[in-house]
């Protein structure tokens, strides 16, 4: 449903971050991808939904060539990308619901959101979303009193709002604690099984890319270096992305505690199935 041929970009100041990219990314497909600070991983998924101007190359979403659309039909087009993002991008003085309706502005105009009327119909669609993320109870509940993982969750939430047919999740987890950044992986992975979403998730974390991604693609220096299986994913394999490095040494286990542990009234069991239940992890 998504793909890329010859991609390339080169900055204003000269700096090459893409090369040749070839990808094809089936409809249900979640890509991890992985690589060094600089590899390019946000250029290319900023590429696909031209919040970055690609120098060369075709990007395909089912019929729709991306890298050719201007104005108003690239706002359209933009709107089956739903973009999650590593700061959440909240607006803080609003509540959990008006920033999932936020997912809206694509759809409902300059004036009408400004106005913050939305259907009643995208509202619905809200609540019920919320509940899906696990946040039923926080609806009016300003952005800035939730915790990081609850603020990604509102994130997943309006983008989801937008019925987009592609996420791109650009490093969801950079700032939750262990047990959080997991809860969170699982449920973007149970939203794109359950709606036949693509995603291509840029996540420096390679134990919860194998963990949670079907495919992985690795970029070093702006090229794809690896294109496989979790499972395929080896310490040759990661010192060809990563360069040399003792692979095979096991970390300490950190203490992984959730953030969400500490707030014990914050879900109900039927709201947050997976996410709560013991042992779910
Ligand atoms: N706006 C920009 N102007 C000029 N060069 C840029 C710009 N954004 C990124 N680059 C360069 O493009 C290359 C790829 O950067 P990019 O941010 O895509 O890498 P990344 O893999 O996402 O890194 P990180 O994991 O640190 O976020 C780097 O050399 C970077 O310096």
């Amino acid at each position: 449903m998504l793909t890329l041929t010859g991609v390339g970009k080169r900055y204003p100041t000269g700096d090459r971050a893409l090369t040749d990219i070839e990808l094809s990314l089936p409809k249900g497909q979640v890509m991890a991808l992985i690589g060094p600070s600089g590899a390019g991983k946000s250029t290319l998924i900023r590429c696909v939904n031209r919040l970055v101007e690609p120098t060369q190359g075709s990007i395909r979403l089912e019929n729709t060539e991306l890298t050719k659309l201007s104005g108003s039909r690239l706002r359209h087009a933009r709107r089956s990308m739903g973009m999650i993002f590593q700061e959440y991008a909240l607006v803080d003085r609003l509540t959990v619901m008006e920033n999932v309706l936020s997912g809206q502005l694509g759809y409902v105009g300059f004036w009408r959101s400004f106005l913050r009327r939305y259907p009643k119909e995208a509202v619905a669609e809200a609540f019920r979303l919320l509940e899906r993320v696990g946040l039923p109870h926080a609806i009016d509940k300003r952005a800035d009193a939730l915790s990081g993982g609850q603020r990604q969750r509102v994130g997943i939430a309006r983008a989801l709002l937008q019925s987009p047919k592609l996420l791109l999740v650009d490093e969801p987890t950079a700032s939750l604690d262990p047990k959080t950044s997991r809860q969170i992986m699982r449920l973007i992975r149970e939203l794109c099984a359950e709606r036949e979403l693509a995603a291509i998730i840029n996540i420096h974390d390679v134990a919860l890319a194998k963990q949670f991604a079907d495919r992985i693609v690795g970029l070093r220096a702006g090229e794809i270096v690896f294109d496989g299986q979790p499972s395929e994913l080896t310490s040759e394999i990661l010192t060809t992305i990563y360069g040399e490095e003792d692979w095979d040494t096991t970390p300490e286990p950190a203490e992984e505690k959730s953030e969400d542990a500490f707030q014990p009234t914050a879900y109900t069991a039927h709201a947050m199935p997976t996410m709560v239940a013991g042992g779910a992890l």
